[in-house]
């Protein structure tokens, strides 16, 4: 077994490992004291450290380097530790007098702060004499520590959890203020070693030599306590003289199914060192879920584990248990369910019917209760909205129970019309609100009558303009034509509400089940689509329009009144036909009436006159107009929004509004208002229109395509020339029969001829009556421009004759003037 072990060590070499010889420290053990310094920080102000059983030495470089510099760090081990730097080392049994002679040498009259032991005896007999050996060791660094530890210094010990760890534990109590045992992340979790801490030494004047002396605490603490304990089991009593009968064998076991129906299965597992699957009688616990890999694993070699695990094992055998009994008396469970089969006793009956009886009235009442506060909630909110004047007739839709929402249908745009909120208040009004619904009654005839006001308000004032603009002889006509489009609209709204009323009665009501809602016809709904304000701009024609608009052009020009209330008469271009025209203008004329209110002073003086006969606004369509240009980069950032999916989703999504179809019945200073103010909201940014004028910007400044081609052309024309002359050049140089200066001539020569431009860079100056261009003194030539063009044509002629045309590009050019 303690071969397997061996290979099994050997093969769990795990991170530790490889960080050791990473990190140049000689044992993995290094990290163990690393993170026990750095739970407790004991090496950080400590000036003298005595390392018991410190081979190779991985503590002792731990220390070394925790500690602060020039502090004394002794090592201690049976076994020579090759030198750590600023580091004592002895070769010594720590049992011996001469290692205790060889430490008070090293450390003269020092006392350490710290005393560390991680000895660890041969191992490789039996568990139970490792661990025993190894508890004697930790007595005897203990003996040490007590000679050698300053008060309040700190002894820190490798611990096996066996059944001595209790009694060292009670060893250390007595002797420090503070004693902790834990186990760092480094010592690996199937080992049974524990490190305990113990802190605050008290450095009693004298100390009873029985509390070092192993055969006497070992013996004591085992004796004493009689508690079962798996991990201080009285027969594992230490003998020196040897192992009581059974138990010297290196590994003692015991069959699963005799540890589930054992009776002291803690004693079991406290005294066996595995538990085996004596197959076939413990097959079925070996096929029970619960019997995990963990499981068997920990059953192999109980030795080596923790509480958890002990824990695992009492849980599981418990499992295991109750699974026998299941299978051995699968009666038992039936006599169970007879039992609950059983007919009740009147006296049973009765408790179970008091209990239901209990129940269902509590629930009752907390059902009470809930409906009580709800509709407490239901009517504050109602009276807050009253309060705040909140209160807007849609919301009916929502106040009435479900019953009403199921019994009314196609209301969602039709409650503008307030007769009909009052009889679906009438509909819903069915519940204890019904106080609150006589409020909300008076609200609405409170609206009502200040609509009502606000209306007349408004007509009145639209009529004293109107007045005005009659006052004026010069725009009788027009004022007439005016007064005749515009009363017939105020007619039409003061009769709009009628006709809808009676429209309405005429149809079957829209607030009963199974009365259907007329559709309206495509033709309604083009026409009211394109009466929006957004087409404004955009003409709307059919066939009947070219017939009339010949009669209309002449006479029935439709008057606009523009902004700055200048009274104009429609394009003769306009192809709306009068009628058609009156009635989209319906809500339309008022928003120009009240524009000129805006502008009053200026319309007096500018109506008062002259008529003015317009002409459709010509808009220069230059390319340098800069707001066309602002138009073509809106454009252009709006078209990148349609280029994504979405955003040419939401683009589209926001261009809807449910005013779209422009209802109808909607008071004349609202629409005004809509049309003044509700403009199209685009999601544009500043910093893309910026982004895009740029770009425009950078397109601009780019060359035209043809400058750059003859530019190119030019240059491969140059480039070709150069080469022919580097050619040329070459052969030259090459040339023997020619001396060097006659080469550098020629060279020079060759090259004077391709750079025709350096040639030519000859500038004339031409002045009048001898008077140089600058004023300057320099010299001139009198150059007449008649002569001048007559001489190059003539050149010119000359070259090309003899090249031919291809060779007549070196001719052009020339700067002369
Ligand atoms: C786990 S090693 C110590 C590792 C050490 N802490 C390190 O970090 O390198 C245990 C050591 O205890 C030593 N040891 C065992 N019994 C001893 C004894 N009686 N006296 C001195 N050293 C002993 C062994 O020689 C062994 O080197």
């Amino acid at each position: 077994m303690g071969q397997k072990k061996k290979k099994l060590a050997k093969g769990r070499l795990d991170k530790f490992y490889y960080m050791a010889k990473e990190q140049g420290y000689r044992s993995r053990a290094a990290f163990k004291l690393i993170q026990l310094n750095k739970k407790y920080n004991f090496l950080g102000s400590a000036k003298a450290c005595l390392d018991l059983c410190a081979a190779p030495g991985g503590w002792m470089q731990v220390a070394s380097k925790y500690m602060p510099v020039q502090s004394v760090i002794v090592g201690v081990d049976l076994v020579p530790i090759r030198q750590v730097r600023n580091c004592i080392s002895l070769a010594e049994d720590i049992t011996t007098q001469k290692c205790r002679t060889e430490i008070k040498k090293a450390l003269k009259t020092w006392k350490v702060d710290v005393c560390l032991h991680d000895g660890a005896p041969n191992m490789g007999t039996s568990w139970v004499q490792d661990a025993y050996q190894q508890a004697e060791l930790t007595l005897h660094a203990l003996k040490l520590a007590t000679e050698f530890l300053t008060t309040g210094g700190w002894f820190v010990t490798k611990v096996f959890r066996g059944a001595d760890y209790n009694s060292l534990i009670w060893v250390f109590n007595k002797l420090f203020k503070k004693v902790e045992s834990t186990k760092p992340p480094s010592s690996r979790n199937a080992s049974a070693e524990i490190f305990v801490v113990c802190q605050g030494y008290l450095n009693p004047k004298r100390i009873d030599p029985k509390l070092l002396d192993p055969k006497f605490v070992f013996k004591e603490i085992i004796e004493g306590p009689k508690k079962v304990d798996i991990l201080s089991d009285k027969k594992q009593k230490r003998n020196r003289s040897g192992y009581e009968d059974g138990v010297n064998q290196l590994s003692k076991q015991m069959f699963v199914s005799d540890f589930i129906e054992s009776t002291e299965h803690l004693r079991d597992l406290a005294s066996h060192n595995s538990i085996v699957f004596d197959l076939p009688k413990s097959q079925l616990y070996l096929d029970h879920p619960e019997t995990t890999e963990e499981i068997v694993e920990c059953l192999k070699d109980l030795k080596v584990l923790g509480k958890n695990d002990f824990s695992k094992i009492i849980k599981w055998r418990k499992a295991m248990a109750t699974h026998k009994e299941e299978i051995e008396n699968p009666k038992k469970e039936e006599e169970q369910e007879e039992e609950e089969k059983r007919p009740l006793t009147q006296e049973e009956m009765d408790e179970n019917l008091d209990k239901e009886i209990k129940e269902l009235m509590e629930n009752v009442e907390k059902k009470k209760r809930r409906e009580k506060k709800k509709a407490n909630e239901k009517k504050r909110d109602q009276q807050k909205r009253v309060e705040l004047k909140m209160h807007i007739p849609g919301d009916k839709i929502e106040e009435g129970g479900d019953g009403d929402l199921f019994s009314v249908k196609g209301k969602d745009a039709e409650y503008d019309d307030d007769d009909q909120v009052a009889e679906h208040t009438d509909l819903s009004s069915d519940d204890d609100d019904s106080e609150y619904e006589n409020d909300d009654e008076q609200d609405f005839d409170r609206d009502e009558y200040m609509e009502q006001e606000l209306e007349g308000q408004y007509k009145q004032y639209l009529q004293r303009i109107r007045n005005r603009a009659v006052n004026e002889e010069s725009v009788e006509k027009v004022s007439k034509d005016k007064l005749t489009s515009e009363d017939r609209d105020l007619d039409d709204e003061e009769f709009a509400d009628a006709d809808d009323e009676s429209e309405q009665e005429e149809e079957s009501h829209p607030l009963l089940v199974g009365n259907k809602r007329k559709e309206p016809s495509t033709e309604k709904t083009t026409s009211m689509w394109f009466d929006n304000d957004i087409f404004g701009g955009v003409e709307y024609r059919t066939e009947d329009d070219d017939e009339e608009e010949d009669q209309d052009q002449e006479d029935n020009k439709p008057i606009i009144l523009t902004r700055n209330s200048k009274v104009m008469k429609a394009p003769v271009k306009s192809k709306e036909p009068a009628q058609k025209k009156q009635k989209s203008d319906k809500y339309q004329s008022a928003p120009g009436a009240a524009e000129i209110v805006d502008d009053e002073d200026v319309q007096q003086k500018e109506v008062a006159g002259f008529e003015e006969v317009p002409v459709e606004e010509e808009v220069e369509y230059s390319s340098e107009s800069e707001e066309e240009e602002d138009d073509k980069i809106k454009t252009l950032a709006l078209g990148q929004f349609l280029l994504r999916k979405k955003s040419k989703q939401d683009l589209i999504d926001n261009a809807y509004n449910r005013r779209v179809f422009n209802e109808t019945n909607l008071p004349v200073w609202f629409t005004d208002d809509e049309n003044k103010h509700n403009k199209p909201q685009t999601p544009l940014t500043k910093e893309m229109v910026q982004e895009i004028r740029r770009k425009m910007k950078e397109i601009d400044s780019r060359p035209i395509k043809k400058i750059a081609e003859a530019k190119a052309r030019k240059k491969f024309r140059l480039s070709k020339k150069l080469d022919k002359a580097r050619e040329k050049a070459n052969s030259i140089v090459d040339n023997p029969e020619m001396s060097g200066r006659e080469k550098t001539r020629a060279i020079e020569k060759l090259y004077k001829g391709t750079d025709k431009k350096s040639k030519n860079q000859k500038i004339v100056m031409i002045a009048k009556k001898s008077r140089t261009a600058g004023g300057g003194t320099g010299k001139y030539k009198m150059v007449d421009k008649r002569m001048k063009k007559e001489m190059r044509s003539m050149k010119n002629k000359e070259k090309t004759k003899g090249r031919g045309k291809s060779g007549s590009s070196g001719g052009k050019g020339k700067s002369k003037k």
